[in-house]
């Protein structure tokens, strides 16, 4: 074991800790399950942009962290699937459209929860002062996203017929990029962290990832499931992060 586990061995590792995934934190079960009401879409969409927002600036980061070029080349081509006109961004903002919000109320950020943010911030953080190779570590918890992609779009046009389904085109592109994406993160992974003690250290790296994501569901409960956003309990507080 001190040589570390085979790529195979290591790879299953790896995807044994989609147990943890936010999949099956209760406010995702809710959505999944079709008990959304249209004010938790909307908050949960609008919080979800930030992520969406953040995430090529975070495959920049880690490109800024002078990876070789054969691997530079293949990184850029995620941050312009996402900015790209009419990229994975621009079919966010359709999406946040389709469930009653502007892209301009997305664009401002102003339904962000801080805990959200302060949650998305780190994995920015974490990519900026990270080594390349740990930071396309952190990004294998997309492995996991693929089931999710395909649940809503196999089931939201019958649980919330409300939402146009051309919006969904989010997930289709993600269904058809993330494969390729993952592939080749998790060839750089299991090439690079070939001993035990380095993979010890990507366990924790996707565990922090799934800390992340799990954390961001936590804040959205706290303020569309429990009604207690930030500042709920103070008279007059006039907080901004509640959708009508
Ligand atoms: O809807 C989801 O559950 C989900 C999860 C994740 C993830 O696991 O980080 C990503 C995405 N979607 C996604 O759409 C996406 O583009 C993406 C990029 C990354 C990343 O870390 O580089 N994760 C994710």
């Amino acid at each position: 074991m001190n040589n570390g586990y085979s790529k195979k061995e290591f790879e299953m590792k790896l995807r044994e800790m989609e147990y943890m995934y936010h999949l099956y934190h209760p406010f995702q079960q809710k959505m999944n399950s079709g008990n959304f009401t249209k004010r938790q879409m909307q908050g949960w969409v609008a919080n979800r942009f930030y992520y969406q927002y953040t995430i090529p600036t975070k495959d920049l980061a880690i490109i800024s962290n002078n990876p070789p070029i054969e691997h530079r080349r293949l990184w850029i081509q995620r941050v312009k699937t996402h900015i790209k006109p009419n990229g994975a961004l621009d079919a966010w903002l359709d999406l946040g459209v389709a469930v009653g919000l502007s892209k301009d109320d997305l664009l401002s950020f102003k339904y962000v929860l801080p805990g959200v943010k302060f949650a998305i911030d780190a994995y920015l953080n974490y990519t900026k002062r990270s080594g390349w190779e740990e930071s396309v570590a952190s990004s294998l918890s997309e492995m996991f996203a693929i089931k999710l992609h395909k649940l809503r779009l196999d089931t939201w046009p019958l649980l919330y017929p409300w939402i146009d389904e051309n919006a969904l085109l989010y997930f289709k592109k993600r269904l058809n990029d993330t494969p390729k994406d993952n592939i080749h993160a998790l060839d750089i992974v299991l090439n690079h962290f070939n001993t035990y003690e380095l993979q010890k250290e990507v366990f924790k790296i996707l565990k922090f990832k799934l800390d992340v994501l799990w954390t961001m569901l936590d804040y959205m409960y706290l303020a569309y499931e429990l009604n207690k956003e930030p500042y709920f309990n103070i008279k007059n507080s006039n907080t901004k992060y509640l959708i009508e």
